[in-house]
């Protein structure tokens, strides 16, 4: 029987794939800090008791990132966008949400995430990733086709206030008559849903998604609308590789707004651990594997760095 993938062996791959930067995260190494506030509405309450969700502005600690552990990954690559978001409740405690600009994830197991870095990673006689190694872990691991059809079929934001950020993993919602609903959350961009083109993306510059941000806060607040859709009995909450039906009941339940942006060197979202897993009283994982799986990676990668290494 195939033994069970640990989060050492996951991070120890990344290392492998990347190289060690000390200090630096093994994976969304390449990031931006931001702040502002997050604004919860009571139309939530129905499904929640959370505390986020009072009328009441909270601040909010947050970075934007491209994955991997390349700190040159070029802004244009034709991969995911990262959000994280730290939000701070009067009482002290604190509400993660760390999520992706595609709706679903491309691995429905720890397993398949450590394959695909494996694949992925540069042959050392080319420096590039090797196709064969790449048709071959596909053809081998369905559950990563989602996540790659979407990428081939979305080209990467033209900056990170046009973009849309989703939790993608389905959470359990608890009101205060102890009720349990599957929900899953996104955060829909007021500026709008812009992708680069083709042409921009062969002929852009590596790094211009920091700057773009830091020019779009000074005209004024960016916002974003947070989306929740309600599941119904029998979607998938184990499985962040599927989406559910479009036709599921969907509202707004609040609003988050980034005031302020600046490299991330000695920022405040630097040295954070945006472990997914940290909630606030109201709002609790479902039973997904990846989801739980993350925590323990989150706390490695974060040591490591935290520890100088
Ligand atoms: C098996 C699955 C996954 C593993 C092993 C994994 C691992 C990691 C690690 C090690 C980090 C760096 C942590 C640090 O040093 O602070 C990271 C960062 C991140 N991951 Fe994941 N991840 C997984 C799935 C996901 C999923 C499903 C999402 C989105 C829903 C996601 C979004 C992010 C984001 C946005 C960051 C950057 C957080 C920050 O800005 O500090 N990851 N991931």
């Amino acid at each position: 029987a195939e033994q069970a993938v640990t989060a050492e062996q996951v991070v120890t791959a990344m290392e492998r794939a990347f190289g060690v930067h000390p200090g630096e995260r093994r994976n969304h190494i390449k990031g931006t800090c931001a702040a502002g506030e997050f604004v919860g509405l009571p139309s939530a309450r129905d499904y929640t008791r959370s505390p986020l969700f009072s009328s009441k502005p909270l601040p909010v600690v947050a970075r934007f990132s491209l994955p991997g552990g390349n700190p040159k990954i070029p802004d244009t690559a034709r991969t995911p966008r990262g959000l994280a978001l730290q939000i701070r409740l009067p009482d002290g405690s604190l509400q993660h949400m760390t999520m992706l600009n595609t709706p679903v994830f491309g691995a429905a197991t720890p397993q398949t995430f450590l394959n695909a870095i494996v694949a992925k990673q540069p042959d050392p006689a080319t420096g590039k990733p090797d196709p064969d190694k790449i048709k071959r872990f596909r053809a081998n691991h369905p559950d990563s086709l989602p996540q790659t059809d979407f990428l081939a079929s979305h080209n990467p934001p033209v900056s990170w206030s046009n973009s849309s950020y989703f939790g993608i993993h389905a959470f359990k919602f608890i009101n205060d008559a102890h009720q349990s609903t599957l929900v899953r959350w996104r955060f829909v961009p007021q500026d709008g849903e812009k992708r680069l083109s083709d042409d921009e993306i062969d002929r852009l510059p590596p790094d211009f998604l920091e700057q773009k941000l830091i020019e779009r806060v000074r005209l004024g607040p960016v916002r974003w609308d947070m989306i929740l859709t309600i599941g119904q009995p029998g979607d998938p909450e184990d499985n962040p590789t599927l989406s559910w039906p479009e036709d599921r009941e969907t509202l707004k339940i609040g609003t988050l707004t980034i005031t302020s942006a600046t490299p991330q060197k000695g920022a405040a979202c630097e040295k954070i651990n945006f472990d997914p897993l940290v909630m606030t009283d109201g709002i609790a994982p479902a039973n997904d594997p990846i989801l739980l799986f993350r925590s323990s990676a989150y706390a490695i990668s974060s040591g490591k760095r935290l520890g100088g290494d």
